[in-house]
Order: C-alpha cells, then structure tokens, then sequence
C-alpha cells in the first residue's frame, strides 16, 4: 500500500489537504483521482481539494491547487495564505516577506507571526486580468465584461467577470441569504460561453467598502469562502462603481472576512488568516 504525510489547513473554512512535495512522491497520474478521494468526507479526509506544495525554479515554494472533483485551477487565494504559513512555519523560507509560484504567475506573500505562529497573511495577487480573452469568455466584442446582460434559462441577468489568475463572473443581489448559490452556480459554472469554466459569485454591496459574498467554485461546489473570488468581487465592485479604488474593503464571506485593495498601483493585496487543522497519514 502507497501512503503520504498531510497536513489538513483552512482560510476561513475553505480546507485543502496540503501535501509536502519537497518530501514526498505521488505519481502525476494519480493527482486528479487522489484529490477525488482525499476529499470526501466519508471515505477519505474530507476537504475542498487537494493542494501541493512543490519545489520551484522561480521561488521558495510552488502551489498546485486540485478541486474536490480532480481539475487543476490555476491559483487559490485561501491556499496561497496557508502555504505561506506552512512554508514558514517549516523554515522553508526564513523571511517574513517571500514569493510563491503559481500557475498563473507570482505572488508575494508577508505572514505575520505570533510566538513563533503565523496568524494572518497578505498576498499581492498582482493584477486582475479584464480581458475577455484573458477570462476566458466567448461573447459580445466589448473588450471587458463590466455590467454586460447575460441570459440564462430565459432569464435576464447582468454580470461582471474578472480573472484573477483564474475565472470569476460576479452577480450583484438585494440580499445574500437568498442568493441562489446552489440552483444559478452549477448551470452558469459549466456554461459554454465559460470554455474554461467559471466560479461563480454573488455580491450584495453593503457601503463602499463592505460586501457580503457567496461563491459556488468551479470544481468543489459551495465553500466557505474564495480568496481570489473574494478579490475578483473588489475589482468588479469598483469598475462598477460601487464600492472605491486604494480603499480597504471588508468582504463577508460564509468562513469570515477577508480584507482587499485594489491598489491605485493596480495591483489586489488580500489580507487574512490562516489556520492548521490536523497532520496524518493518507493510504492508498
Ligand atoms: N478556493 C479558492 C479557489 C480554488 C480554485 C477554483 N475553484 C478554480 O477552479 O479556479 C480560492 O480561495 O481562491
């Protein structure tokens, strides 16, 4: 029987098994299905994903994200704030301030550390991708999908998509509680004019820099909380004018809050925390 160390980490109730590639050796065939399995709350561990931490020509540490349903997402704004904690805490890296590799480019982290912990993280997640082509979404020929009217089942809607390194589309509504998360997020996750996929947001706007946010991932379904989704939110707050530019946002998410900018440098910081849950043995 094959077996790996793991160490099982939230961001805000977004949990991912973490695994240590600098330590262990999982063939790449068995990824997508090894993450499958991990997950499940019965026969396995029981998480939203899998996420590796592996060795990187370019920086200290490289992540590689596997949702709940085995595809590979480019970037993972929770996972980012725990690799950082587990590269720090496990002398990895022996700065406070240090890169980490994703698919979809560098980030740079800062962890801030209590009694030899590390409690919150930001991370500079660099700049949102508005591009149509840069989502990816097929459509009108306005080059940004910024408030654009999106139809699905006969019904009338407006969107607003942003990559952060990974696909958002952002729904704006009266009221989170009722937010249909669980009926618009898997029909619009998987619709064509996505040919990537999308994760799927929805925003109720408090003040100008306050938003509550519900998200349905590409790949795992509801979680608690989405860290580049919840960045995506912010940019696509202020390109529609609701919530300022260079301002601290707070955004709710269902696991708690998350603080963004988007800087006038155009760059999106995300500050939280980051937690450990458990270390074991996985046998497969
Ligand atoms: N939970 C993540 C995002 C994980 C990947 C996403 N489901 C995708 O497929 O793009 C986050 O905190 O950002």
């Amino acid at each position: 029987m094959n077996k790996f160390s793991f160490t099982k980490m939230h961001g805000l109730g977004n949990s991912y098994i973490y695994v240590n590639m600098f330590e262990e050796t999982i063939p790449e065939s068995l990824l997508s299905s090894l993450a499958v399995k991990v997950s499940n709350v019965n026969t396995g561990i029981g998480a939203d994903g899998m996420i590796l931490i592996c060795p990187s020509e370019v920086a200290p540490v490289k992540m590689r994200i596997f949702n709940s349903d085995g595809s590979e997402g480019k970037n993972c704004g929770n996972g980012l704030r725990c690799v950082a904690k587990y590269a720090y805490e496990h002398g990895m890296v022996k700065d406070r301030s240090f890169f980490i590799e994703t698919l979809s480019g560098l980030v740079k982290a800062e962890v801030t550390v209590e009694n030899g912990a590390v409690t919150n993280v930001t991370i500079d997640m660099g700049k949102p991708r508005l591009k149509r082509s840069e989502i990816p979404m097929i459509g009108l020929d306005a080059e940004r999908v910024v408030a654009e009217p999106f139809e699905v089942d006969g019904k009338q809607y407006e969107i607003t998509a942003v990559s952060m390194g990974n696909p958002h589309v952002i729904f704006y509504v009266d009221d989170i509680t009722t937010a249909p998360v669980t009926t618009l997020g898997p029909i619009v996750e998987k619709d064509e004019r996505f040919p990537e996929g999308v994760n799927v947001e929805f925003v109720e706007v408090v003040n100008d820099h306050e938003l509550h946010f519900r998200v349905w991932e590409r790949g795992s379904g509801v979680t608690q909380a989405c860290g580049t989704g919840a960045c995506a939110a912010v940019v696509a707050s202020v390109l529609n004018g609701k919530t300022a530019r260079n301002k601290e946002t707070v955004v709710h998410l269902a696991g708690g809050d998350l603080i963004i900018t988007w800087t006038d440098e155009g760059n999106v910081r995300m500050t939280g925390p980051a937690e450990t849950i458990c270390t074991g043995v996985y046998y497969y």
